[in-house]
Protein backbone atom coordinates (compact mmCIF):
# COMPACT_ATOMS: atom_id res chain seq x y z
CA UNK A 1 0.00 0.00 0.00
CA UNK A 2 1.11 3.69 -0.92
CA UNK A 3 1.57 4.37 3.01
CA UNK A 4 2.19 8.45 4.05
CA UNK A 5 4.59 8.31 6.81
CA UNK A 6 5.41 10.85 9.24
CA UNK A 7 9.21 10.91 10.62
CA UNK A 8 8.86 13.21 13.92
CA UNK A 9 5.85 13.09 16.20
CA UNK A 10 6.00 16.54 18.06
CA UNK A 11 3.34 19.59 18.10
CA UNK A 12 3.24 19.30 14.14
CA UNK A 13 3.69 15.78 13.94
CA UNK A 14 1.05 14.81 15.83
CA UNK A 15 -1.27 17.07 15.10
CA UNK A 16 -0.80 15.93 11.48
CA UNK A 17 -1.62 12.50 11.98
CA UNK A 18 -4.93 13.68 14.28
CA UNK A 19 -6.05 15.51 11.61
CA UNK A 20 -5.44 13.07 8.90
CA UNK A 21 -6.83 10.53 10.63
CA UNK A 22 -10.10 12.62 12.26
CA UNK A 23 -11.13 13.56 9.14
CA UNK A 24 -11.03 10.90 7.38
CA UNK A 25 -8.69 11.60 4.71
CA UNK A 26 -6.72 8.76 5.44
CA UNK A 27 -7.52 5.22 7.11
CA UNK A 28 -5.54 4.28 10.17
CA UNK A 29 -3.49 1.39 7.85
CA UNK A 30 -2.42 4.38 5.57
CA UNK A 31 -0.52 6.17 7.94
CA UNK A 32 3.38 5.22 9.42
CA UNK A 33 5.04 7.32 12.32
CA UNK A 34 8.42 6.93 13.80
CA UNK A 35 10.23 9.34 16.13
CA UNK A 36 13.64 9.50 17.72
CA UNK A 37 12.03 8.88 21.17
CA UNK A 38 10.55 5.49 21.97
CA UNK A 39 7.87 7.60 24.48
CA UNK A 40 6.52 9.27 21.94
CA UNK A 41 6.49 5.98 19.58
CA UNK A 42 4.27 4.89 21.99
CA UNK A 43 2.68 7.70 22.69
CA UNK A 44 1.17 7.79 19.29
CA UNK A 45 0.84 4.23 19.19
CA UNK A 46 -1.64 4.43 22.12
CA UNK A 47 -3.53 7.48 20.89
CA UNK A 48 -4.08 5.74 17.49
CA UNK A 49 -4.49 2.02 17.68
CA UNK A 50 -3.43 0.14 14.87
CA UNK A 51 -1.56 2.87 13.44
CA UNK A 52 1.71 1.72 11.57
CA UNK A 53 5.15 2.41 13.69
CA UNK A 54 8.51 2.49 12.32
CA UNK A 55 11.23 1.97 14.49
CA UNK A 56 13.69 3.59 12.64
CA UNK A 57 13.48 6.46 9.76
CA UNK A 58 15.76 4.05 7.51
CA UNK A 59 12.17 1.34 8.08
CA UNK A 60 9.80 4.75 7.68
CA UNK A 61 11.34 5.40 4.41
CA UNK A 62 11.37 1.62 3.12
CA UNK A 63 7.32 1.48 3.79
CA UNK A 64 6.57 4.88 2.71
CA UNK A 65 6.32 6.71 -0.76
CA UNK A 66 5.13 9.85 0.59
CA UNK A 67 7.08 11.08 3.69
CA UNK A 68 6.87 14.14 5.99
CA UNK A 69 9.95 15.60 7.47
CA UNK A 70 8.27 17.32 10.61
CA UNK A 71 11.52 17.32 12.39
CA UNK A 72 12.73 20.79 13.72
CA UNK A 73 14.82 22.06 10.76
CA UNK A 74 18.24 21.62 12.19
CA UNK A 75 17.31 17.82 11.78
CA UNK A 76 16.05 17.93 8.72
CA UNK A 77 19.01 17.36 6.61
CA UNK A 78 20.76 14.64 8.90
CA UNK A 79 17.79 12.60 8.34
CA UNK A 80 16.91 12.84 4.68
CA UNK A 81 20.89 11.84 4.87
CA UNK A 82 19.80 8.49 6.95
CA UNK A 83 17.13 7.63 4.54
CA UNK A 84 17.95 8.33 1.27
CA UNK A 85 20.56 5.53 0.68
CA UNK A 86 16.86 2.95 1.33
CA UNK A 87 14.67 5.16 -1.44
CA UNK A 88 14.04 4.03 -4.61
CA UNK A 89 13.52 7.56 -5.47
CA UNK A 90 10.49 7.59 -6.65
CA UNK A 91 9.24 8.75 -2.85
CA UNK A 92 7.64 12.38 -2.37
CA UNK A 93 9.73 14.20 0.47
CA UNK A 94 7.59 16.75 2.09
CA UNK A 95 9.67 18.89 4.32
CA UNK A 96 7.61 21.03 6.70
CA UNK A 97 10.93 22.98 8.04
CA UNK A 98 11.29 26.63 7.59
CA UNK A 99 13.72 28.09 6.68
CA UNK A 100 15.31 24.74 4.59
CA UNK A 101 15.27 25.52 0.75
CA UNK A 102 14.33 23.87 -2.02
CA UNK A 103 17.42 23.70 -3.34
CA UNK A 104 18.97 22.42 -0.04
CA UNK A 105 16.36 19.38 -0.10
CA UNK A 106 16.82 18.70 -3.91
CA UNK A 107 20.72 18.54 -3.29
CA UNK A 108 20.52 15.31 -1.28
CA UNK A 109 17.24 13.87 -2.99
CA UNK A 110 17.26 14.99 -6.45
CA UNK A 111 13.03 13.64 -6.73
CA UNK A 112 10.19 15.15 -5.31
CA UNK A 113 10.35 17.35 -3.40
CA UNK A 114 7.75 19.86 -1.38
CA UNK A 115 7.55 22.22 0.83
CA UNK A 116 5.10 22.61 3.57
CA UNK A 117 4.09 25.14 6.39
CA UNK A 118 1.18 24.34 8.39
CA UNK A 119 -0.23 25.89 10.81
CA UNK A 120 -1.08 24.79 14.58
CA UNK A 121 -4.69 26.55 13.88
CA UNK A 122 -5.42 23.39 12.13
CA UNK A 123 -5.65 21.25 15.32
CA UNK A 124 -9.36 23.12 14.96
CA UNK A 125 -9.83 23.17 11.56
CA UNK A 126 -8.98 26.18 10.72
CA UNK A 127 -6.04 28.52 9.14
CA UNK A 128 -3.94 27.98 6.13
CA UNK A 129 -1.05 25.58 5.29
CA UNK A 130 1.67 26.73 2.54
CA UNK A 131 2.20 24.67 0.24
CA UNK A 132 5.46 24.90 -2.69
CA UNK A 133 6.43 22.16 -4.91
CA UNK A 134 9.76 21.50 -6.23
CA UNK A 135 10.50 21.54 -9.60
CA UNK A 136 10.71 17.58 -10.18
CA UNK A 137 7.43 17.23 -8.37
CA UNK A 138 4.62 15.70 -10.74
CA UNK A 139 0.99 16.61 -10.42
CA UNK A 140 -0.58 13.75 -8.92
CA UNK A 141 1.85 13.61 -6.33
CA UNK A 142 1.23 17.34 -5.71
CA UNK A 143 -2.63 17.46 -5.77
CA UNK A 144 -2.49 14.03 -3.23
CA UNK A 145 -0.41 16.43 -0.50
CA UNK A 146 -2.81 19.24 -1.17
CA UNK A 147 -5.97 17.01 -0.84
CA UNK A 148 -4.14 15.98 2.47
CA UNK A 149 -3.86 19.40 4.23
CA UNK A 150 -6.95 20.28 2.90
CA UNK A 151 -8.77 17.97 5.01
CA UNK A 152 -6.99 20.08 8.25
CA UNK A 153 -7.77 23.46 6.58
CA UNK A 154 -7.37 26.09 3.82
CA UNK A 155 -3.83 25.45 1.24
CA UNK A 156 -2.22 28.52 -0.68
CA UNK A 157 0.30 27.59 -3.22
CA UNK A 158 2.95 29.85 -2.76
CA UNK A 159 6.49 30.23 -4.42
CA UNK A 160 9.29 30.32 -2.40
CA UNK A 161 10.59 33.61 -2.46
CA UNK A 162 6.89 34.57 -0.56
CA UNK A 163 7.28 32.09 2.43
CA UNK A 164 9.58 33.67 4.43
CA UNK A 165 6.18 36.61 4.51
CA UNK A 166 3.52 34.38 4.17
CA UNK A 167 5.03 32.11 6.86
CA UNK A 168 5.29 34.72 9.46
CA UNK A 169 1.87 35.62 8.89
CA UNK A 170 -0.03 31.84 8.38
CA UNK A 171 2.29 30.40 10.90
CA UNK A 172 4.04 32.55 13.47
CA UNK A 173 1.08 34.45 13.34
CA UNK A 174 -1.57 32.42 16.21
CA UNK A 175 2.16 32.30 18.44
CA UNK A 176 1.95 36.49 18.19
CA UNK A 177 -1.36 36.83 18.42
CA UNK A 178 -1.25 34.91 21.36
CA UNK A 179 0.91 36.85 22.89
CA UNK A 180 -0.99 40.32 21.89
CA UNK A 181 -4.01 38.59 23.36
CA UNK A 182 -2.13 37.70 26.20
CA UNK A 183 -0.42 41.17 26.99
CA UNK A 184 -3.94 43.30 26.27
CA UNK A 185 -5.94 41.06 28.77
CA UNK A 186 -2.98 41.71 31.55
CA UNK A 187 -2.42 45.39 31.07
CA UNK A 188 -6.19 45.45 31.54
CA UNK A 189 -6.11 43.09 34.66
CA UNK A 190 -3.16 45.54 35.80
CA UNK A 191 -5.25 48.45 35.44
CA UNK A 192 -8.46 47.62 36.71
CA UNK A 193 -10.24 44.95 39.26
CA UNK A 194 -11.39 42.42 36.53
CA UNK A 195 -9.28 38.87 37.21
CA UNK A 196 -6.53 38.14 34.67
CA UNK A 197 -8.78 35.07 33.62
CA UNK A 198 -11.85 37.18 33.15
CA UNK A 199 -9.70 39.44 30.99
CA UNK A 200 -8.11 36.93 28.98
CA UNK A 201 -11.44 35.22 28.25
CA UNK A 202 -12.94 38.48 27.06
CA UNK A 203 -9.73 39.22 24.71
CA UNK A 204 -9.68 35.96 23.31
CA UNK A 205 -13.56 35.74 22.54
CA UNK A 206 -13.13 39.55 21.50
CA UNK A 207 -9.92 38.41 19.10
CA UNK A 208 -12.30 35.66 17.63
CA UNK A 209 -15.32 37.86 16.88
CA UNK A 210 -13.43 40.73 15.43
CA UNK A 211 -11.62 38.44 12.97
CA UNK A 212 -15.23 36.89 12.37
CA UNK A 213 -16.71 40.46 11.47
CA UNK A 214 -13.43 41.47 9.66
CA UNK A 215 -14.03 38.34 7.63
CA UNK A 216 -17.82 38.13 7.21
CA UNK A 217 -17.73 41.78 6.11
CA UNK A 218 -14.63 42.06 4.20
CA UNK A 219 -14.37 45.45 6.02
CA UNK A 220 -10.99 46.90 5.96
CA UNK A 221 -9.72 47.20 9.44
CA UNK A 222 -9.50 50.76 9.48
CA UNK A 223 -12.85 51.69 8.98
CA UNK A 224 -13.49 48.56 11.46
CA UNK A 225 -11.46 50.82 13.92
CA UNK A 226 -13.55 53.93 12.51
CA UNK A 227 -17.00 52.59 13.39
CA UNK A 228 -15.83 51.75 16.52
CA UNK A 229 -13.93 54.91 17.94
CA UNK A 230 -16.21 57.29 18.47
CA UNK A 231 -15.08 60.59 18.11
CA UNK A 232 -13.47 62.36 21.73
CA UNK A 233 -14.14 58.67 22.53
CA UNK A 234 -12.29 55.55 24.71
CA UNK A 235 -11.27 53.52 21.74
CA UNK A 236 -9.67 56.41 20.19
CA UNK A 237 -7.13 57.74 23.03
CA UNK A 238 -6.07 53.77 23.23
CA UNK A 239 -5.82 53.27 19.20
CA UNK A 240 -3.96 56.57 19.12
CA UNK A 241 -1.49 55.11 21.39
CA UNK A 242 -1.25 51.91 19.33
CA UNK A 243 -0.46 53.59 16.36
CA UNK A 244 2.00 55.53 17.49
CA UNK A 245 4.01 52.87 18.52
CA UNK A 246 3.24 49.58 17.48
CA UNK A 247 4.60 50.26 13.50
CA UNK A 248 7.96 50.49 15.14
CA UNK A 249 6.98 47.36 17.00
CA UNK A 250 6.11 45.45 14.43
CA UNK A 251 9.01 46.50 11.98
CA UNK A 252 11.33 45.02 14.74
CA UNK A 253 9.42 41.89 15.19
CA UNK A 254 9.04 41.28 11.25
CA UNK A 255 12.89 42.24 11.00
CA UNK A 256 14.04 40.14 14.00
CA UNK A 257 11.90 36.68 12.45
CA UNK A 258 13.01 37.47 8.75
CA UNK A 259 16.41 37.35 10.09
CA UNK A 260 16.03 33.96 12.69
CA UNK A 261 14.34 32.18 9.35
CA UNK A 262 17.68 33.00 7.26
CA UNK A 263 19.76 31.36 9.79
CA UNK A 264 17.36 28.52 11.22
CA UNK A 265 18.83 25.15 10.78
CA UNK A 266 22.36 26.24 9.91
N1 LIG B 1 5.24 24.29 15.49
C1 LIG B 1 4.71 24.96 14.47
O1 LIG B 1 3.73 25.72 14.64
C2 LIG B 1 5.26 24.80 13.09
C3 LIG B 1 4.59 25.39 12.01
C4 LIG B 1 5.07 25.23 10.71
C5 LIG B 1 6.22 24.48 10.49
N2 LIG B 1 6.86 23.92 11.55
C6 LIG B 1 8.03 23.10 11.27
O2 LIG B 1 7.69 21.76 11.60
C7 LIG B 1 8.84 21.07 12.06
C8 LIG B 1 8.53 20.39 13.38
O3 LIG B 1 8.22 21.39 14.34
P1 LIG B 1 7.58 20.97 15.75
O4 LIG B 1 7.13 22.25 16.36
O5 LIG B 1 6.64 19.84 15.58
O6 LIG B 1 8.90 20.45 16.51
P2 LIG B 1 8.97 19.47 17.79
O7 LIG B 1 10.28 19.74 18.43
O8 LIG B 1 7.72 19.60 18.59
O9 LIG B 1 8.95 18.01 17.14
C9 LIG B 1 10.05 17.45 16.50
C10 LIG B 1 9.97 15.94 16.62
O10 LIG B 1 11.02 15.35 15.87
C11 LIG B 1 11.58 14.27 16.61
N3 LIG B 1 12.95 14.06 16.13
C12 LIG B 1 14.03 14.82 16.34
N4 LIG B 1 15.11 14.31 15.70
C13 LIG B 1 14.68 13.18 15.06
C14 LIG B 1 15.32 12.22 14.26
N5 LIG B 1 16.62 12.30 13.98
N6 LIG B 1 14.57 11.20 13.78
C15 LIG B 1 13.24 11.11 14.08
N7 LIG B 1 12.59 11.99 14.86
C16 LIG B 1 13.29 13.02 15.34
C17 LIG B 1 11.51 14.75 18.04
O11 LIG B 1 11.63 13.66 18.95
C18 LIG B 1 10.13 15.43 18.06
O12 LIG B 1 9.13 14.46 18.30
C19 LIG B 1 9.97 22.09 12.13
O13 LIG B 1 10.82 21.92 11.04
C20 LIG B 1 9.27 23.44 12.08
O14 LIG B 1 10.05 24.43 11.41
C21 LIG B 1 6.41 24.05 12.83
N1 LIG C 1 6.76 27.62 13.98
C1 LIG C 1 8.10 27.43 13.44
C2 LIG C 1 9.09 28.38 14.10
O1 LIG C 1 8.69 29.17 14.93
C3 LIG C 1 7.97 27.71 11.99
C4 LIG C 1 6.78 28.58 11.83
C5 LIG C 1 5.97 28.46 13.08
O2 LIG C 1 10.26 28.34 13.75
Amino acid sequence: MDCIGIIGYGHMGSMLVDGFLSSGVLGIDEVVVTSRSRESRDACAAAWPGIGIAGTNSELARRCRTIILAVRPQEVMEVLREIVPVMDGDEHIVSLAAGISLAELEGLFPGQVTRVIPTITSTVGQGTTLVCHGRQTGMQDASRVEGLFSSIGNVMLVGEEELPAATILSSCGPGLLAAIIEELADATARASGLTTDRALSLATETTAATAAYLRKTGEAPGDLVGRVATGGGVTEAGVKRLRERLPGVFDEAVAAMLERYGAVGK
